[in-house]
């Protein structure tokens, strides 16, 4: 398990993580989210005692990283797919990992059975495609069978098949009752991946629940209605009492009814409806609502 206690960086002037609270449990993947500079790469590098906390505390299994005997067997990290030594061969890398951790030689040839790197595990790093790099720093993470694992943007420069890949590894992982954390910026793929959510905005937490939970509170659902008298439709709307609004095609967007209650309004009123649909919010709606006011650089209309 991960426990970040009042968990506090700064940088001079800047406060890149400022009083941050959580924890990561086992059993289910987190999902690290928040806008760009929000303070994601700084906690998992505190956590991983690359940096050093102004204040607070992080924790992996109650002490601080380095005090952990044989790290890699204790929490497996991917930081940066790039900071690897390109002259070596993906076994190479592997190999020197485990000796310096106590790790047995036969995990070298498991590990890079699971993502993938088999075949080219006699090649030179430098050789690599970006997807490679970061299966091999999955592989890295992997090679210690840690129980906590921890990955920052781990889809990154992957194809579609690859995403797919990381998104079965880590559910997978979590089932067999590792606690999983992991930070990217594609929601599509946290709201398929991730059962739980930290998000963070400006150092701070914003949030701490499930995905479900997330959606429930941030989303917007509506009821997207259209008629075959898009006129009549929109009469009996304003009437009412809800809030609708037109969008494309004649059809209209209400919020604050359900498809049933509209349904049987149009039924009531003899309107023939074409479509009747419960629109939901995507994750990435959710969240680009509530982290609104802490995205730190956004783009100014001139
Ligand atoms: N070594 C450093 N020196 C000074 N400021 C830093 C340093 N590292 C990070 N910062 C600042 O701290 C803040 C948080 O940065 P951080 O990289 O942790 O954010 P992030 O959430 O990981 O962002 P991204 O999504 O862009 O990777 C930013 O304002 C950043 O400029």
């Amino acid at each position: 398990m991960i426990e970040v206690r009042n968990l506090t960086k700064r940088y001079g002037a800047t406060t890149a993580v400022d009083g941050l609270d959580f924890r990561v449990e086992p059993g289910r993947v987190t999902g690290f989210l928040g806008p760009n500079g929000a303070g994601k790469s700084t906690t998992l590098r505190m956590v991983l005692g690359l940096d050093r906390p102004t204040a607070g505390e992080a924790l992996v299994h109650g002490r601080p990283y380095a005090e952990l005997e044989a790290p890699l067997r204790r929490v497996g990290a991917l930081l940066d797919a790039h900071a690897v030594h390109g002259g070596r061969t993906a076994r190479g890398h592997l190999r020197w990992l485990a000796a310096s951790n106590g790790l047995p030689r036969r995990r070298l040839d498991e590990v890079l059975q699971q993502v993938g790197l088999a075949e080219a595990a006699d090649r030179r790093i430098k050789g690599f495609s970006l997807g490679m790099r970061q299966r091999l720093g999955v592989a890295a993470a992997l090679l210690g069978d840690p129980p906590v694992l921890l990955l920052d943007e781990p889809v990154n420069g992957l194809d579609p098949e690859g995403i797919r890949w990381i998104r079965t590894l880590l559910r997978g992982l979590a089932g067999e009752g590792r606690a999983v954390l992991v930070s990217s910026h594609l929601m599509a793929e946290m709201a398929l991946t991730a059962d739980h959510l930290v998000v963070v905005g400006r150092g701070r937490l914003l949030a701490d629940l499930s995905t479900e939970a997330f959606l429930a509170q941030h989303g917007r659902t509506r009821v997207r209605v259209r008629a075959v008298d898009p006129l009549k439709l929109a009469d009996l709307l304003r009437t009412s009492g809800t809030a609708a609004e037109p969008v494309e095609g004649g059809a209209w967007e209400v919020s604050g009814a359900a498809p049933e209650e509209i349904g049987a309004l149009a039924a009531r009123h003899g309107v023939a409806l074409y479509e009747l649909s419960l629109l939901q919010d995507s994750l990435e709606e959710a969240f680009m609502r509530m982290t609104a006011d802490a995205v730190e650089y956004r783009a100014v209309a001139a």
